[in-house]
């Protein structure tokens, strides 16, 4: 079975608009909880635009994430201070994003001219206390980078496939993130997937990645607009059931 991670970046986008709590991540988070959601995830990114490290401080210290009964993932580059907050407060998972300046959101994995030396040692830092997950594309070159630094996962870049669905280009980039993801399961890594997954794109990436976990943000939230959180990730739930 598939585990859903909710992005909450988007809750905390729309509170740093207005510089006070509201909308508070953490009730959000309380609510994906409540609905079923087996993980969250942050990706605080340098310039703090949504998400923060305080946010994954307060995120750690929700009981069902310091009993472990829900995971949190945090999503990032290599950043010293985010990294140590990560280990310190116990989150379980470190998706090593590459992060490319001024960029507006991920568009790509782990390749050859990104930090291999800096990945391996993010891997050494987090030493087993915390699983490791390389952003990678679905290429076999993508995988082996993130299987050489000893990583635990990779999470294929979705967004591609997403952009592409229902046209022929969509159906190969499902397949190749197939065979990427049964190339991944050869070296013994789990298989993630994010970016740009609904609930309309989500069940053939489930039928053919069969991925362990699927981070989820944008969508759930804008969905949430018109539906209602809870709802929304019961109906995120519901998709993946049935897939
Ligand atoms: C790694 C990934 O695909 C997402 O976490 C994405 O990076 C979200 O970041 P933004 O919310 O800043 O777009
Ligand atoms: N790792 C992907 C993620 O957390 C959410 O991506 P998106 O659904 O906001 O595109």
């Amino acid at each position: 079975m598939t585990r859903l991670s909710v992005n909450l970046n988007k809750v905390c986008l729309l509170r740093n608009s207005r510089g006070g709590n509201s909308p508070d991540p953490l009730e959000a988070a309380r609510a994906c909880i409540a609905a079923g959601a087996q993980g969250l995830t942050l990706h605080p990114r340098a310039d703090a635009r949504h998400a923060t490290l305080e946010d994954v401080i307060a995120f750690a210290g929700l009981p069902e994430v310091a009993s472990g009964t829900v995971e949190l993932n945090v999503e990032g580059d290599l950043r010293p201070e985010l990294m140590r907050c990560a280990y310190e407060v116990g989150a379980h998972q470190f998706t090593v994003v590459p992060v490319m300046p001024g960029e507006v959101t991920s568009s790509r994995g782990w390749r050859a001219y990104d930090d291999h030396d800096g990945l391996a040692a993010a891997v050494r830092f987090f030493n087993g206390k915390l699983r490791v997950s390389v952003f990678c594309d679905a290429t076999e070159t993508s995988v082996a980078y993130a299987a050489r630094a000893g990583a635990d996962a990779v999470e294929f870049y979705t967004g591609a496939f997403a952009q592409a669905f229902g046209k022929p280009s969509g159906d190969a980039l499902l397949e190749e993130l197939g065979r990427a993801g049964d190339y991944a399961r050869s070296l013994g890594l789990r298989v993630h997937a994010g970016h740009d997954l609904d609930t309309v794109n989500l069940p053939a990436c489930l039928a053919r990645l069969k991925p362990d976990e699927v981070s989820i943000g944008h969508a759930i939230i804008a969905d949430t607009l018109v539906h209602g959180l809870v709802p929304t990730v019961t109906r995120y739930l519901e998709v993946m059931a049935g897939a």
